[in-house]
């Protein structure tokens, strides 16, 4: 490991606990006065190594939590200027978890003797592979295809930081590879793709597709995951979900569920403004009216989406058709005006308080562009019934993470060729009903992401539709006696 690797200058320090490396003099120095130093700039020691010492010299990793990352620059800035100590270096604890990538490949039994060895591999594999060639179908259950999803990448529009390409985007479907199997226990392998050509990645996913029982697209951009998706539907036998639109979608819709408890609002009644028509504001857009609501407005950089207006870009053409009854133009202000729900996937800061004023009695505010949400929560907190934004920070996060573990699970196990609008809305119903009438509140409309009952629900769901749609190629015992 090279401990340079995990220097981070403060000012691109992302975390809330950090290791610094102490060297100090310990005849002239006492422990304890590095201890309140550090605790009087605001962090909070809880651990201490020793990895060195003598008499004169000691040197001490000391694990440090702070509550604001400015905290580290004045601890190290104390520590530069305190005699007789010396800042090796400040190691980010993030940074160390992703040494050598987060996650590996165990088998599942040993290989101890000979026998074992012709079992699992040359000679006695063959027959394994040539009942596969016999019935294909066999693959399902003779290959880690039963289990394995593939979380493939163009690195092209990585969580809100843009176009960042293939290796910085592995970090991320590695985290999204780690909780598909910590969540659902879901194996899957993280794939990013050097090229971000549309017909490259449809033809290279066809054929890896072999060896995966689903496909997870993320963070793939806009309008080219629309075609790259809807193509390997199209031609793939297995499951090809976009977790950024849908998995979006899916909880977005279990929120707004929750919500309309709260404020007593039937959803076939609703005015619901969308901003930013992209990846998520179309896929949200679209469960949206699969679920009932007739008078939506999309607004993007155009202002407000509309049939009487043409758009080069063919997924705003399709909106602006199948949206925005009364045809009405205008801008965002202007769209907000009288609405029940605003649902922000566009970018931060884009409204202030009398903008939520227009709105219609008790408004729904779903701000949830990343990192910055479309109108801060501290300044409606009065003033609207319901808000969610896509952060951890806020009550109500809305993210995919409470969807595509569960939806994975249920589509592996009743081996569905499809993930369709039934089961999405199946999915999304499975999360709103974790929370029990007396728990829903306005601060909690959407289930924690560590709810062990959420991937259980939706997996329930989710079978029960592809069985009801016939998507389900297989039907798991506990669902037999339904059929
Ligand atoms: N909370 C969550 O789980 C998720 C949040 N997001 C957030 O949603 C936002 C959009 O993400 P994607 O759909 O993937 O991006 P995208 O780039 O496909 O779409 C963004 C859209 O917003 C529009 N836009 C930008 N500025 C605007 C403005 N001032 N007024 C109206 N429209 C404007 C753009 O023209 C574009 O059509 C990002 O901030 C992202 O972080 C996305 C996916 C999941
Ligand atoms: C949550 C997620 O998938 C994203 O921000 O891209
Ligand atoms: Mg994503």
């Amino acid at each position: 490991m090279n401990p340079t690797t995990l220097i981070q200058s403060q000012s691109s320090y992302s975390g809330k606990s950090v290791i610094l490396r102490l060297e100090f003099n310990s005849e002239s120095t006492k422990f304890g006065q590095v201890a309140s130093l550090i605790s009087e700039n605001g962090g909070d020691i809880v651990a201490i190594d020793i990895i060195s010492g003598n008499k004169s010299i000691s040197v001490r990793d000391l694990t440090v939590n702070v509550s604001d990352t400015a905290d580290i620059d004045r601890i190290t800035e104390a520590l530069g200027r305190t005699p007789d100590v010396k800042l090796v270096h400040v190691s980010d604890r993030t940074f160390l978890l992703h040494l050598g990538g987060k996650i590996s490949i165990t088998p599942k039994t040993p290989i101890q003797n000979r026998d074992d060895l012709s079992r699992v591999y040359t000679p006695d594999v063959a027959r394994v592979c040539l009942a596969i060639k016999d019935d294909p179908q066999k693959a399902h259950t003779l290959t880690v295809k039963r289990n394995m999803v593939a979380v493939i990448s163009d690195g092209s529009a990585v969580l809100g930081l843009g176009n960042i390409g293939p290796h910085p985007a592995m970090p991320v479907m590695e985290g999204k590879a780690m909780l598909f199997k910590q969540f659902a226990d879901v194996d899957s392998f993280p794939i990013c793709l050097d090229t971000q050509d549309t017909e490259e990645i449809i033809r290279t996913i066809k054929h890896i597709a072999p060896a995966f029982g689903g496909i997870n697209l993320e963070d793939i951009s806009s309008p080219r995951c629309f075609e790259i998706e809807s193509r390997l539907r199209q031609e793939l036998d297995i499951p090809v979900f976009h977790d950024d639109q849908h998995g979006t979608a899916v909880v977005l819709y279990a929120g707004l569920i929750n919500a309309l408890k709260i404020v007593g609002k039937d959803i076939h009644d609703l005015k619901v403004v969308v901003c930013g028509i992209g990846a998520a504001g179309i896929a949200c857009s679209k469960i949206l009216l699969a679920a009932g609501v007739k008078n939506l407005l999309g607004v993007d950089v155009e202002g407000i989406l509309n049939a009487n207006d043409e758009y080069a870009n063919p997924m705003k053409q399709w909106y602006a058709a199948n949206t925005n009854p009364d045809r009405v133009s205008g801008d965002l202000r202007d769209a907000l005006r009288g609405a029940d729900v605003f649902i922000g996937l566009s970018r931060g800061n884009l409204l202030n308080r009398d903008d939520i004023r227009t709105m219609a009695k008790d408004p729904i505010v779903f701000a949830m562009a990343n990192p910055t949400p479309e109108i801060s929560p501290e300044e409606i907190e009065d003033i609207a019934a319901v808000i969610a934004t896509g952060r951890s920070d806020y009550p109500n996060q809305i993210n995919n993470v409470l969807c595509f573990p569960g939806m994975f699970r249920g589509a592996l196990d009743c081996r569905a060729s499809d993930i369709n609008e039934e089961m999405k809305l199946a999915a999304a119903e499975a999360i709103a009903s974790i929370i029990k009438p007396d728990e829903l509140n306005k601060h909690y409309i959407i289930p924690s992401v560590f709810n062990t009952d959420i991937v259980r629900s939706i997996r329930k769901q989710v079978i029960e539709a592809a069985i009801r749609t016939k998507v389900a190629r297989r039907i798991p015992r506990e669902f037999n006696s339904q059929n």
